[in-house]
């Protein structure tokens, strides 16, 4: 490992000496604190860090391992790692490379020796917080953001088409169409084990190009960034959601309450982490969600008329999932494709696809 000394330099004026692991990589970002005990490299691989500084606050960092298989995406888009004490000598099975491997491959800008509660501390204190990893210490991160256009570094640039697994499919073959604004590979694994056929469209796809692939749902995929950045989407996503069964996960369920007139706004200082309790207020289940968000769906803007509040979450209520009155139209803030994190809302994909096939939507043979 190489040993050179780095900076954790905050837009709250701290200063947090570190060491670099890989190269000394200077990069800025909105910091953020992830608590998921395992599952770094599906953390370190989901897009929806494009931008971000992620902090994980679990101590030891890299003892299993990490291979292909359990990426998220293709490449890494975080804009940096924040770890206390990485382990470079995995044992597991089904480890093919280390930790610090997977940060020099990816040339991911990583600090340890960091005490990461004591940083976590600090983000949640102050909420918003910008920070930049640098050999520097006189180096300042701007305040603010960086790149508004972290969706289009991670979506797709071309469309896709991956077939259903021939041996899983239970339900009658459905054509899903994924609107990808930088989602984890685990959607499109636990749709194709559930016998759906799925194409992944870039997120600035236009409608008419949508229906052209006869689709029997539409999935709005997690993403970057704020949602309000997104504005110029919002109609082609109501004309998707009032045309076709759809789910929105993360990003794809603010992007949906967006389109039908309710706001946004940022939590103080986002839900990072594989053991959040929310409750689904049909069943009065709670069920423990793995989630990774900084804004949520604001609730006196959601319109009672249209949409019943489906989850909320349990530790400040707020708002989890949308299910709309006539449409088959259901959203969720957490992920029902885990990775990290518990299965427990895999549910939720089974529950949709199977409305499909009830509903008497076109079947394929
Ligand atoms: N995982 C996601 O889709 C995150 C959505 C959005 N970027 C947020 O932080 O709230």
């Amino acid at each position: 490992m190489t040993e050179q000394t780095g900076y954790l330099v905050l837009s709250t004026g701290d200063i947090l000496e570190g060491t670099y692991l890989g190269q000394t990589i200077q990069q800025e970002g909105e910091m953020v604190f992830n608590t998921a005990m395992t599952g770094y490299q599906e953390v370190m691989t989901d897009p929806s860090y494009a931008g971000q500084i992620v902090t994980l606050t679990y101590p030891l960092i890299g003892n299993y391992g990490c291979n292909d298989a359990t990426k998220e995406s293709f490449r890494p888009a975080l804009a940096g790692l924040i770890i206390s004490t990485p382990f470079g000598t995995p044992d597991h099975y089904q480890s093919s490379y280390s930790i610090t491997e997977m940060v020099e491959n990816y040339q991911i800008p990583t600090l340890y020796n960091i005490d990461t509660r004591a940083l976590t501390r600090i983000i949640r204190e102050h909420g918003e917080v910008y920070g930049k990893i640098t050999t520097d210490k006189t180096d300042q991160p701007q305040n603010g953001k960086i790149a508004p256009n972290f969706v289009q570094q991670v979506s797709v640039s071309s469309i896709q088409q991956y077939a259903a697994m021939p041996m899983s499919a239970k339900h009658a073959k459905q054509q899903v169409v994924v609107i990808d604004f930088g989602y984890k590979h685990s959607i499109t694994k636990s749709l194709l084990h559930l016998g759906c056929d799925v194409t992944i469209v870039p997120f600035d796809t236009s409608f008419d190009t949508i229906t052209t692939f006869h689709p029997d749902a539409v999935i709005l995929s997690n993403g970057p960034g704020d949602p309000q950045d997104l504005q110029n989407h919002l109609s082609v996503i109501k004309q998707v959601a009032t045309t076709y069964p759809t789910l929105g996960i993360c990003l794809g369920h603010q992007l949906i309450a967006l389109a039908f007139g309710a706001t946004t706004k940022r939590l103080p200082y986002g839900h990072r982490g594989s053991n959040h309790p929310v409750k689904d207020l049909f069943t009065g289940k709670v069920v423990i969600t793995s989630q990774n968000h900084g804004y949520v769906v604001d609730e006196a803007s959601i319109s009672n008329e249209e949409w019943d509040v489906s989850h909320i979450n349990v530790n400040d209520r707020s708002v989890e999932g949308l299910k709309h009155k006539q449409k088959q139209v259901m959203t969720v803030q957490f992920h029902p494709e885990a990775h990290p994190g518990p299965k427990d809302t895999h549910d939720i994909f089974v529950q949709f696809v199977d409305q499909l096939s009830e509903k008497g939507a076109k079947q394929h043979a």
